[in-house]
């Protein structure tokens, strides 16, 4: 694991490290920010999932987070959104929402795809085992959140692994991405045509199935977002979650668009929900 960036950020430290992913078959960047309670002991630890066209840098830069996350004591891994470099295939389009920075947290059966994109596995094993043996981080109190192709990772991976991840939030998640083009485009392509092997990949669907539902989920919507009819789709979200009486808290927010500035407004509230939920 190689550092690549490292500044003192409201006294901790924001780092960014290149290191190679034997699960996606490239290097890797991500960024990681150690609160100033870092120094003393390990901390509870958060993913952060981005969504399409973002790297590990948009978080870091964008969100706001660093601020409340060194109140709280949370440390804060923020991974890339794709496989990246020589010989990883992109969209043939070159489209923004399939290939580079579209990884969509699955693990690809397709060919060309399954060789590379297997970031479902990279999130949930790969690289909190590397983070836990490099950083004082206590990987017992480790939750998740993320935004649009994020928050449905965060959501379907808090759901598959409830062990691992004990708490979960999502601003503007991509709910139900085998009911809207994104999912459908990118799961159609990653898993192929049958769409039994997509309900893996689907919160709405794991929700009427899993074991253990989460305590509490947060989530976050802006009422003024571009994506919100045709993608996001939260209603259905919404009524899973009344069928299987799974707890949660969603906030539809007026005038808020799909973009960082409505990341940012309501970050504070995200982290002191997840420091709640991992305290003990
Ligand atoms: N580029 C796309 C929009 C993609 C988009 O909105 N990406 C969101 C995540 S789904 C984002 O966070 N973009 C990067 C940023 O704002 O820093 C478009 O033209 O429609």
């Amino acid at each position: 694991m190689e550092k690549i960036a490292d500044n003192r950020c409201f006294g901790g430290q924001q780092q960014r490290y290149r290191h190679r992913s034997e699960v996606l078959d490239c290097d890797m960047t991500f960024a990681i920010f150690l609160p100033p309670q870092a120094e003393q002991g390990p901390v509870p630890v958060l993913y952060w999932l981005s969504g399409l066209t973002c790297t590990d840098e948009n978080f870091v830069q964008k969100a706001g987070a660093q601020r409340v996350a060194a109140e709280l004591g949370l440390a804060i891994v923020a991974p890339d959104t794709s496989p990246r470099g020589e010989g990883v295939p992109d969209d043939p389009e070159g489209a923004y929402d399939f290939g580079l920075g579209a990884g969509f947290y699955v693990n690809a059966t397709e060919s060309p795809w399954s060789s590379h994109y297997r970031m479902e596995d990279y999130i949930r094993h790969e690289l909190p085992t590397q983070v836990a043996e490099a950083f004082p981080v206590d990987s017992t109190r480790c939750g998740i959140f993320g935004h649009s192709m994020g928050g449905h990772g965060a959501l379907t991976l808090a759901l598959k692994n409830p062990a691992t991840f004990q708490s979960v939030s999502a601003f503007a998640p991509i709910v139900a991405p085998t009911q809207c083009p994104w999912g459908e485009k990118a799961l159609s392509r990653y898993l192929g045509e049958n769409r039994e092997h997509w309900r893996a990949y689907d919160s709405c669907e794991l929700i009427k199935t899993v074991d253990d539902l989460p305590a509490a989920i947060l989530v976050d919507q802006g009422q003024d977002d571009q994506f919100l009819e045709a993608q996001l789709k939260p209603e259905l979200l919404v009524e899973a979650c009344r069928q299987r009486g799974a707890k949660l808290d969603l906030r539809m927010q007026p005038g808020y668009d799909h973009s960082y500035f409505f990341i940012a407004t309501f970050m504070d509230e995200h982290l002191r929900f997840h420091a709640k939920q991992l305290a003990r």
